[in-house]
């Protein structure tokens, strides 16, 4: 019986297939350190057909599932940029669940995947035409409108309120009292956070590692965010060579400074954004999670700031186009 479903996300850095079976039974997930930016290092998309092709091999090998078993295979996020397996344009905002679904594109791509493959479009800001003179009010988002899906209906949440996503480029979306995404502000945050963390002089300084979450240390993340917001980013950045070299600080407290100095770039983004809003949603997972969390209560810029990690331990994007595969078999 086709009672299987497989949801790809590809995001910058990472691709994550997961094979789920009935309901919201996962079966089999394979991570992938591919993305979007390897493509774009590379110049081709090689790397990223041969991880779907060697995913689903490998989550076949793992579960005993065969393709006559699937329903479905549905991918969002970066795989549907120029970076990605097929490109598909952005539909306009407001959307939520209902616009993204009837707009899923079906491509066929037999030498990756026997099964017609449904593509969720990202999302951009509606706007006419972007130019030189207007594009600060424009954005675009690939994967975070399907984690939005996924979070509305799981927590039951309904807008309007503000939500942080953090990746590799931390989004904040304005979600209305539909549910639907309205704009989103993007910084690219974590993407800053990996080239300072293992490509700078600071490498020596971070042990070439992220912080984890057993290693959060909130004074830490605190003292450099507001370094941050006082001195700008890169003098911030520099006192993590000054806290090794001449203070001898440990390379755990000097990541959570730095994690702290970057997120000061997701506020500073939408410090002037937040008027009609008094509730945000962060999610994410680990440091960065907490972090985000921690700092937006302190700042009291909203009067209700919540925090969710994943969806019921697995990721927002798997879950919520899961969601979307669901309602496009039912709805036919
Ligand atoms: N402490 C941290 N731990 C893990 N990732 C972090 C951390 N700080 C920043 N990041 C960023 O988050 C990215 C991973 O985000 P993720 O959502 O898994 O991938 P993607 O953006 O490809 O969907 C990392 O590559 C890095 O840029
Ligand atoms: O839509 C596009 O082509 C983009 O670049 C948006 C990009 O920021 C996208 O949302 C991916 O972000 P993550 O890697 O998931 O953090």
């Amino acid at each position: 019986m086709r009672e299987n479903r497989i949801t790809i996300d590809m995001g910058t850095t990472n691709t994550r297939i997961v094979l789920w079976g009935k309901g919201q039974q996962k079966r089999g997930e394979i991570i992938y350190r591919i993305g979007a930016k390897r493509s774009a290092e590379e110049g081709n998309n090689r790397a990223i057909c041969d991880a779907l092709r060697n995913g689903f091999t490998e989550l076949f090998r793992q579960t005993g599932v065969c393709w006559e078993q699937v329903k479905m295979v549905i991918g969002c996020g970066m795989l549907t940029s120029e970076l990605g397996l097929v490109q598909i344009p952005h539909i306009s905002s407001p959307a939520g669940i209902c616009e993204l679904a009837q707009s899923a594109r079906i491509v066929n791509i037999p030498d990756i995947c026997p099964l017609p493959f449904y593509l969720i479009p990202g999302i951009q800001t509606a706007k006419e035409t972007v130019t030189v003179d207007n594009y600060d009010k424009y954005d675009i988002m690939r994967g975070e409108e399907t984690e939005t899906v996924a979070i509305l209906k799981q927590f039951g949440l309904s807008g309007p309120f503000l939500l942080f996503l953090t990746g590799s480029h931390d989004k904040i979306i304005f979600v209305d009292r539909n549910g639907r995404i309205t704009h989103s502000i993007t910084s690219m945050t974590g993407e800053l956070l990996e080239a300072v963390t293992f490509h700078t002089i600071l490498s020596d300084a971070t042990g070439n590692a992220f912080v984890t979450s057993e290693e959060y240390e909130e004074d830490m993340v605190m003292k450099g965010y507001l370094d941050g917001k006082r001195f700008g980013i890169g003098r911030s950045c520099f006192y993590g060579r000054i806290l090794k070299e001449c203070a001898d600080i440990n390379r755990i407290k000097i990541c959570n400074y730095l994690l702290g100095v970057m997120l000061q770039n997701d506020i500073k983004a939408v410090e002037n954004e937040t008027a009609g809003f008094r509730d945000a949603v962060v999610a994410g997972k680990g440091a960065v999670g907490n972090a985000l969390y921690m700092i937006l209560k302190k700042e009291r810029i909203f009067e209700k700031v919540i925090h969710f990690e994943d969806c019921k331990g697995e990721s927002f994007s798997s879950v919520g186009a899961l969601m979307i595969a669901d309602y496009l078999i039912q709805n036919g």
